[in-house]
């Protein structure tokens, strides 16, 4: 039995990111005046899922409220998968991964023939920290070809940022349905019981998991009161739920990297009304309104975060989520793509659809590259070499059809021995710098130069 075939095409959602949501799906079932009366209406159980602490500041508390047909933990108790799933990392050390200062990058990750769904087809590429610490992320790829058969995923470690490369995915969460295409993507927060359906057949995309943080939309600074993501075109769902005996359900619990089980008979899509501010996202990236430079040099990425998991220390970030979207490049004579550069936050990249201004070649469509804490990197010289080849007079310029992504974090990652090994690992990537030429026209002796500074100039002996 797939799980839920029937979305309609025109599934409500309601507007807002960091909002105050409530949702019935039957009239009046939401407790008017208190979130715990001893009866609900229509007989509901009261069931509260907290995101942050009780007694997280009110700015960040994030908690919600949902009224089910039987509670959550109306289960059998949990026990190890079998087979354990194996591919998934949570506390990232030298037993499973390895730290490496190379320029990483990676091919697009072929979707099996044979069946496959969300769960089995997730795995960790990369990530540093520990779900355990709440203090870390995780970085995931998963490829699928069907749809995940009565039952649901939770992951206890962390929120879930879904960024769909390939086919859409058909998600049912306790809060309602989210329909993802490619160039969207979903916030599928810790905690939360989600299933996820494949209508167009094999699907592929990236995850990053971010443990103990959540995360916001970024100040604006002086940019002002509006411009980047918009916290209206952020769409959570409306309650939507089924009461349908489900006899061998199952529950996959990710909890420190380990999947559980646990199985019940009934659906855990059973909320009928829910309200608060802990709930799932979906967001789509070309709403996105890029803002840039005007006149001259390249902007940091940073101009570009959709969204960022803040660490208690100012402007450093856990994990932002940074896209590089279509818009206009205009700058005067500057060297327009991304600069060369070495950063100390760690730089994950992958590539929705089109070309990444970056890369000529090798940097395709579902692929994915790593470049960690400063690790050089930069145009390769394909790109340097047309970008001077243009010269100064390049006039404005529309990049188009493109939707590259970063995922960059103040940690550094350690990359799981699987991607290491993986078949689709590019072995030459280095090769992209290697052909850089030198330019310089200061050559000469010490002395030499002395004399072309001086104005005596090197003709003139
Ligand atoms: O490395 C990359 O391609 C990402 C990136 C893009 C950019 O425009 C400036 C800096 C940067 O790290
Ligand atoms: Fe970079």
């Amino acid at each position: 039995m797939e799980n839920h075939q029937d979305f309609p095409d025109d599934l409500s959602y309601q507007s807002g990111y960091g909002n105050s949501f409530s949702s019935e799906a039957l009239p009046g079932a939401l407790p008017p005046a208190q979130n715990s009366p001893l009866l609900c209406p229509y007989g509901l159980y009261a069931e509260q899922i907290s995101g942050t602490s009780f007694t997280s500041p009110r700015m960040l508390n994030l908690r919600s409220w949902l009224y089910r047909i039987k509670p959550s933990v109306t289960h059998e108790p949990f026990k190890p998968r079998v087979p354990s799933h194996g591919k998934l990392v949570s506390e990232f050390n030298d037993s499973n991964s390895s730290a490496t200062p190379t320029q990483l990058r990676w091919k697009p990750v072929e979707i099996p023939d044979s069946p496959i769904d969300f769960i089995d087809g997730l795995f960790t590429v990369c990530g540093a920290g520990s779900s355990f610490l709440r203090h870390g992320f995780a970085i995931h790829m998963y490829t699928a070809n069907k749809s995940m058969e009565n039952s649901a995923f939770c992951s206890a470690d962390g929120d879930f940022l879904v960024v769909t490369q390939k086919g859409r995915l058909w998600i049912t969460t306790e809060c309602g349905r989210l329909q993802l295409s490619p160039g969207e993507i979903a916030i599928l927060p810790q905690g939360f019981r989600f299933a996820v359906d494949l209508p167009d057949g094999p699907s592929r995309g990236y995850v990053a998991e971010i443990f103990g943080s959540h995360f916001q939309l970024p100040d604006l600074g002086p940019i002002g009161a509006n411009g980047l993501a918009a916290p209206r075109d952020f769409l959570a769902p409306t309650a939507w739920f089924e009461e349908s005996h489900r006899p061998g359900y199952t529950i996959v619990q990710k909890f420190g990297g380990e999947l559980f089980t646990a199985k019940q008979d009934f659906s855990p899509f059973n909320v009928v009304a829910w309200h608060g501010n802990y709930v799932p996202f979906k967001y789509e990236l070309s709403k996105f309104c890029p803002y840039n430079t005007v006149l001259i040099d390249h902007s940091d990425p940073s101009i570009n975060t959709v969204l960022t998991a803040p660490t208690e220390k100012p402007g450093v970030a856990l994990l932002d989520f940074v896209i590089f979207p279509p818009r206009w490049l205009v700058a005067e004579h500057t060297f327009r793509p991304p600069y060369y550069h070495r950063n100390c936050m760690s730089e994950f990249m992958g590539l929705i659809y089109g070309g990444y201004e970056a890369k000529a070649d090798g940097f395709l469509p579902g692929g994915s590259s790593l470049h960690s804490c400063m690790t050089p990197h930069g145009p390769d010289t394909k790109t340097y070499e047309a970008t001077v080849a243009r010269g100064n007079e390049a006039g404005p310029f529309r990049i188009k059809d493109t939707m590259a992504f970063m995922f960059e974090s103040c940690l550094i990652p350690r990359v799981c021995p699987w991607a290491l090994e993986s078949p689709f690992m590019d072995h030459d990537y280095y090769q992209c710098w290697i052909g850089l030429r030198s330019h310089f026209t200061g050559g000469g002796t010490n002395a030499e130069r002395k004399d072309i500074h001086e104005g005596h100039g090197k003709a003139e002996k």
